[in-house]
């Protein structure tokens, strides 16, 4: 094996792995079974259309089919996927599970412990649906969440789905403008929140907020509370429905199948640079590619037990939802991830018998920081993939889960974001997993990493953009009439091709005897954090990478400050608490960058911080901190999690020479 090489699946795994199974089910004499994974990917892309069939064939969805694949064979922009066809999201996810075979599993810091049977979560869909109706709530119209990661998160998406509505969710730490800010423009109907919940061990009560929310919500029709913590009682003249008595209407059996490309969901993007982008994506769009990648990506089967630690503010969660249509339980968890103790998931994944387990690439780095070795601690017989999102996994992550977690287990870097609801580049149950790399593009996703020219890069670094039609390209923004900001927001950089706005490569490992050929992506950072010191682009996530290997540093930041007509790159450290940056540190850091990098990457200035600032799902915020290093104000900060930590950053005397 390559010493990069730090996994491989065995025969027994490929060839049990549902991706060998379709491509069995598939293989042509362009793409027969025995080629190599690459050798299928380019035929997915060629023939897009046959492979979205086959995929709709394949996971057996439900739908009212009728039409072509795709009304145009034109290039990206607006192409449509089965135009003429009708489907209903949350009949797919509910009739794909055994009735008494368990759906979803939730786990909360607190250690409450609920399950829910399909049969029980199709009954209690049914009853709210019942509900919406009763309130007015028509095909089309949005129905919100102000919710935690529960079973009344889920319920809630699949009740509006299932009357062919639109579900739109915050996750309850946001500040009250955050979820105006999103909220105000989708104008919701109907709003079900908690009044409270419990992170880090700290009760947190929510009731003002939600009033708050209801008297600048003109729309809203109704409020269905949910008793999320004990001894919070509702104000007694607020007006709403209470979560249980909303179950004592009829229950709605029926399915409305909507348009293939109707809206499913409202998403948004973080909004750190201005109000957030409402993201529109498309029912039947979001199920096929949520299919292929859950399915044949990541290998899950009925029964399989999936946990993404995530809120419902972040797309994963719509992700990893996803996988009830597979059949699969979803196991739930809310809270701090290191509450009451560091190993609280670890905890869970060996109590529930977890098989996929994911997170944040940053909650595998404190783990190593934190010197966890759960192979030692915990029984994760059953662990057959560890996925990882959020910013790149750096090697030592790679290391650290072969050696402290598990020795055979597919690691499976995942990446694409909010915009897509889903995957560029990500996991597969057949091919070797190489340290630093994702193991392979997503089927029928003609990605490639291109120059400032918009030409692709068969390798070295680039632009991540994406040249087909792909189901899961979002329909549209909200409230965007002739898609004048959505075409701005994605094809203006190069005209008719998808620009992501991550920076990465293309590593390909030819054929070897111990190995297939394979082509890994490399993630490097987002592309409008690059640093350009002296015209060199370096991703972000190149300096990070060496930074977190010293044991002093538990997280960092890096940015170019414009200095003297060029770009120098400053470096923020948080330490571990009871270190000081001293001049040996300092020099520690820039050693461990410079021996594994260039010169270039080498920070002119590292500067300790207490904190670092993020947005709402875990992601530091590099454009916030160069603002405010340049003096420019930082819209919107109602989108971060912890907005105070700005001011560490404000008027550094060491960036004044
Ligand atoms: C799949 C992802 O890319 C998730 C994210 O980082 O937002």
């Amino acid at each position: 094996m390559s010493d990069r090489i730090l996994w491989q699946p065995d025969q027994n795994r490929i060839d049990n792995s549902r991706l060998m199974d379709f491509r069995r089910q598939l293989a042509t004499e362009q793409a027969p079974v025995e080629a190599d994974y690459d050798t299928f990917h380019r035929w997915t892309v060629d023939n897009h259309s046959e492979f979205w069939a086959a995929i709709a064939r394949y996971f057996n969805v439900q739908a009212s089919w009728d039409g072509p694949v795709t009304e145009t064979e034109a290039p990206v922009v607006g192409e449509r996927f089965f135009p003429e066809t009708r489907i209903n999201f949350a009949e797919n996810l509910l009739a794909a599970g055994n009735p008494e075979d368990t759906a979803l599993i939730e786990h909360r810091e607190d250690g409450r412990r609920r399950t829910l049977t399909f049969r029980e979560l199709r009954r209690q869909s049914q009853l709210l649906t019942g509900f919406l109706k009763q309130e007015g709530v028509q095909p089309g119209d949005r129905v919100a969440g102000f919710v935690p990661n529960g079973i009344e998160a889920i319920v809630g998406m699949l009740a509006t789905s299932q009357l062919g509505g639109v579900w739109t969710s915050c996750s309850p730490d946001f500040g009250l403008h955050g979820v105006i800010d999103r909220f105000g423009q989708t104008e919701p109907k109907v709003l079900i929140a908690i009044n409270g919940y419990q992170y880090n061990g700290k009760p947190i009560d929510t009731r003002e907020r939600v009033d708050a929310i209801c008297d600048e919500l003109p729309t809203l029709r109704r409020l269905i509370r949910v008793d999320n913590l004990d001894g919070l009682p509702w104000r007694d003249d607020a007006p709403g429905a209470d979560w249980d008595d909303v179950f004592d209407t009829a229950p709605e059996t029926h399915y409305t199948r909507m348009p293939f490309n109707a809206p499913l969901y409202i998403l948004y993007s973080s909004g750190t640079t201005g109000a957030p982008k409402c993201i529109v994506h498309g029912i039947g769009g979001t199920l096929l590619q949520h299919l292929k990648e859950l399915g044949l990506h990541t290998d899950i089967r009925p029964r399989d037990r999936v946990f993404y630690y995530t809120t419902c503010g972040w797309m994963m969660w719509n992700w990893v939802v996803s996988s009830l249509a597979l059949g699969a339980t979803v196991v739930l968890f809310d809270g701090s991830p290191f509450s009451p103790g560091p190993s609280v998931l670890w905890d869970m994944a060996e109590r529930e018998q977890i098989r996929i387990f994911g997170v944040s690439a940053k909650y595998y780095a404190a783990c190593e920081k934190a010197g966890l070795t759960p192979r030692e601690s915990h029984d994760l017989a059953h662990l057959d993939a560890l996925l990882s999102t959020g910013s790149p996994l750096s090697h030592e992550s790679f290391d650290y889960l072969y050696r402290d977690v598990k020795e055979d287990v597919c690691v499976s870097s995942i990446s694409g974001g909010t915009d897509i609801v889903s995957c560029f580049a990500l996991g597969n149950p057949t091919l070797p997993v190489y340290r630093g790399e994702l193991q392979c593009l997503g089927l029928g996703m003609d990605v490639a990493f291109a120059d400032d020219e918009g030409q692709p890069l068969p390798t070295g670094k680039g632009e991540l953009i994406c040249r087909n039609a792909f189901p899961s390209m979002p329909v549209g923004f909200w409230n965007d009439p002739d898609n004048v900001r959505f075409r701005k927001a994605y094809f203006s950089r190069f005209p008719g091709v998808w620009a992501h706005g991550d920076y990465g490569e293309l590593v390909p490992h030819e054929h070897t005897d111990s190995a297939p050929a394979q082509t890994g992506v490399i993630i490097h950072g987002r592309s409008d954090a690059v640093l350009n010191p002296g015209g060199v682009r370096i991703g972000t996530a190149e300096i990070y990478r060496q930074v977190e290997k010293v044991d002093e540093v538990l997280e960092s930041l890096a940015i170019g400050q414009q200095w003297q007509d060029d770009v120098r790159v400053v470096l923020f450290v948080r330490l571990r608490d009871d270190v000081t940056l001293d001049d040996d540190l300092c020099q520690q850091i820039r050693q461990t960058v410079r021996q594994n990098t260039t010169p270039r990457h080498v920070p002119a200035k590292i500067i300790q911080v207490p904190d670092i600032p993020r947005t709402l799902s875990g992601k530091i915020v590099e454009l916030a901190v160069r603002k405010v290093v340049h003096g420019e104000p930082v819209k919107n900060q109602d989108a971060l999690a912890n907005p105070e930590a700005l001011s560490h950053f404000r008027d550094r005397p060491e960036l004044k020479d």
